[in-house]
């Protein structure tokens, strides 16, 4: 397959999801049958009764995959994942137009704790530990919700442990005193520990120096190899979450504006000038690039 080739530029507006024709290359396979899980379709998001956000954002979420929703500062992103987990209406948003859908059934507008039931949980950007209490109170509040065994929450906190080793040493260290790094591992943990099938993921890379942005990106890849844990991921960081997501969408301005396979995304003139600093003529600075707005080639 011509890289690039399945990759699909959306005119505006953007219209209703269509993913009968899901394309994933060798590299990048995941089950092409797979059950879509969470759809997203055409919503629309208004904060305050007029600042309008989302302007018609669909997407599909496949089991077992990891997909990528990637843009830059206030594309849209946190407040897509917000809109699919309810978590709108304390910021005075909504969503007006469209409809979220977990395994088919309608969730817009429910209660966020009935799709945390479903087995969707949210990770928000910026971690929100409870910092008072110790990592491993952290960690055990995300099993609140469970009715299994002590035997069974102490099996999946050693799991929680073995994904994240530097958690084990600081157990008994209050969460508020731990790195940003840590905090986020604090945070994926606790997500873990509710057994979710599904994780919403916020910019998991926010003020992690390189070395532990990938460590975190290698730990979802485990987790979703390993345990099945089916990811939607929002980052600002491009190239990073397209060398370990199955599928990627791209956010501008509220809308959608590309999507295909994180290889073939990777492979796009567009995406490696604008959001991979890279062109034909070798790597460019932010400064180098030509407006991309002026070029909107993806957008005619
Ligand atoms: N509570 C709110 N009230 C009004 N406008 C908001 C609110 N939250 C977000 N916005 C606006 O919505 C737009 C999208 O913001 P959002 O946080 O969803 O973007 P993002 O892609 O996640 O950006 P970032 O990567 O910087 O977090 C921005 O213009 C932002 O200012």
């Amino acid at each position: 397959m011509k890289a690039g080739a399945a990759v699909r530029c959306r005119p505006f507006p953007a219209t209703g999801p269509d993913r009968g024709d899901l394309m994933l290359d060798a590299e990048t396979q995941i089950d092409v049958q797979a059950e879509t899980l969470l759809e997203v379709n055409n919503i629309e998001v208004i904060y305050n009764h007029v600042i309008l956000v989302l302007k018609g954002v669909s997407l599909n979420v496949p089991k077992g995959g990891i997909t990528a929703l990637l843009g830059g500062n206030g594309a849209g992103k946190t407040t897509t994942l917000k809109a699919i987990s309810n978590l709108l209406h304390s910021e005075r948003g909504e969503v007006t137009k469209g409809s979220v859908k977990y395994r088919g059934n309608p969730v817009h507008n429910g209660d966020p704790a009935d799709l945390v039931q479903k087995g969707v949980i949210q990770v928000m950007e910026g971690r929100h530990c409870f910092e008072h209490l110790t990592v491993e109170e952290n960690l055990l509040t995300g099993a609140y919700t469970r009715k299994d065994s002590k035997a069974d929450i102490q099996a999946d906190l050693d799991l929680v442990y073995s994904y994240f080793p530097r958690l084990k040493e600081r157990r008994r260290s209050q969460a508020g005193y731990t790195s940003g790094g840590e905090q986020q591992m604090v945070a994926m943990g606790r997500a873990l520990m509710s057994k979710p099938e599904t994780i919403l993921l916020d910019e998991p890379s926010m003020g992690l120096a390189p070395q532990l942005v990938e460590q975190i990106f290698q730990i979802v890849k485990s987790i979703n190899e390993n345990e099945g844990v089916t990811f939607l991921l929002a980052e600002q960081n491009t190239n990073v979450a397209l060398r370990y997501a199955h599928y990627g969408y791209i956010l501008e301005s509220g809308r959608v504006v590309m999507d295909g396979p994180a290889a073939d995304l990777r492979e796009n003139p567009d995406v490696k000038e604008f959001y991979l600093g890279m062109s034909d003529e070798g790597r460019k600075s932010f400064r180098d690039v030509r407006s991309y707005r002026r070029r909107k080639r993806w957008l005619s």
